[in-house]
């Protein structure tokens, strides 16, 4: 198996607290893992160090052998590497489709853009069947149910062509028909292409989860199968330690 991330020894501190405080994380290339734990661990931190947004103060992001830290946010993209945010961010007054073929014009040279001709390419076409959308394309996404709004963000990430995807709380706020369906869409995505998912739904990651990576005070706890993590009695106390905490159990 190919490594395709390496976060090695990364801190990152925002007025003198330490947010991410020596964290070591291996991905590889193909992989669906989830970062799960308790509010503050650190886990949007890594996920901000990794696309550019938040620079560390010590520690290397390595994705396919190159540095990530010192890129910005446009070039981290262009290497390859897709994030969603805890809400969704699509352009509400344009429909589905203009959504995925303006997301797709970041690839495209200038000239083929000034070239372009009216339709819907390849790319396009493919992310509304991936995502399930082909029925929807041509509904303004502002009256998009909030299920179809992240599906069409997670169509926004494909048609840019990354190796990486990083999605945060995809599921977060979704309807049990919805939560089955994004678990459905993560696997499609996962088959050709290395997915991490920050989640806290323990149900979904009972169902859909692989491997999942424990994070508590800005470095790794533990890391395992959901069975393995649930059983285990450090990330059981981090968990249930703190009242009105989300439980592992
Ligand atoms: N821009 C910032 N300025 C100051 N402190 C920050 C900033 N961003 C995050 N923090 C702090 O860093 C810590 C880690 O935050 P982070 O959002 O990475 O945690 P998280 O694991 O994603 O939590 P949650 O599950 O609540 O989203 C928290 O204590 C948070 O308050």
């Amino acid at each position: 198996m190919t490594v395709l991330l390496e976060v090695r020894g990364l801190r990152v501190v925002f007025d003198g607290f330490a947010a991410v405080d020596g964290l070591d994380l291996t991905v590889e290339e193909g992989e669906l893992r989830f970062l799960i734990g308790p509010n503050g661990a650190g886990k949007t931190t890594l996920v901000d160090v990794v696309t550019g947004l938040t620079r560390p103060v010590a520690g290397s992001v390595r994705f396919a052998g190159r540095e990530l830290v010192g890129k910005r946010e446009h070039e981290v993209v262009r290497l390859g590497v897709g994030r969603t945010f805890q809400t969704a961010t699509v352009f509400e007054e344009l429909t589905v489709v203009e959504n995925l073929d303006l997301a797709a014009c970041f690839r495209m040279p200038l000239r083929s853009l000034l070239r372009r001709r009216r339709g819907v390419s390849d790319e396009v076409a493919a992310a509304l069947a991936e995502t399930g959308l082909t029925a929807l394309a041509d509904r303004p996404a502002g009256v998009l149910p909030h299920g179809q709004r992240r599906w069409l963000e997670i169509g926004m990430l494909l048609v840019q062509r990354p190796r990486l995807l990083l999605l945060d709380e995809p599921v977060a706020g979704m309807s049990r028909a919805e939560r089955e369906r994004t678990g459905e869409l993560l696997h499609r995505v996962a088959a050709a292409r290395t997915v991490v998912v920050v989640e806290h739904d323990m149900e979904f990651l009972r169902r859909y989860a692989r491997k999942v990576t424990v994070l508590h005070q800005g470095r790794v706890l533990r890391e395992g199968s959901v069975a393995e993590v649930q059983a285990d009695p450090e990330v059981r106390e981090v968990y249930l330690g703190r009242a009105g905490g989300r439980a592992v159990g």
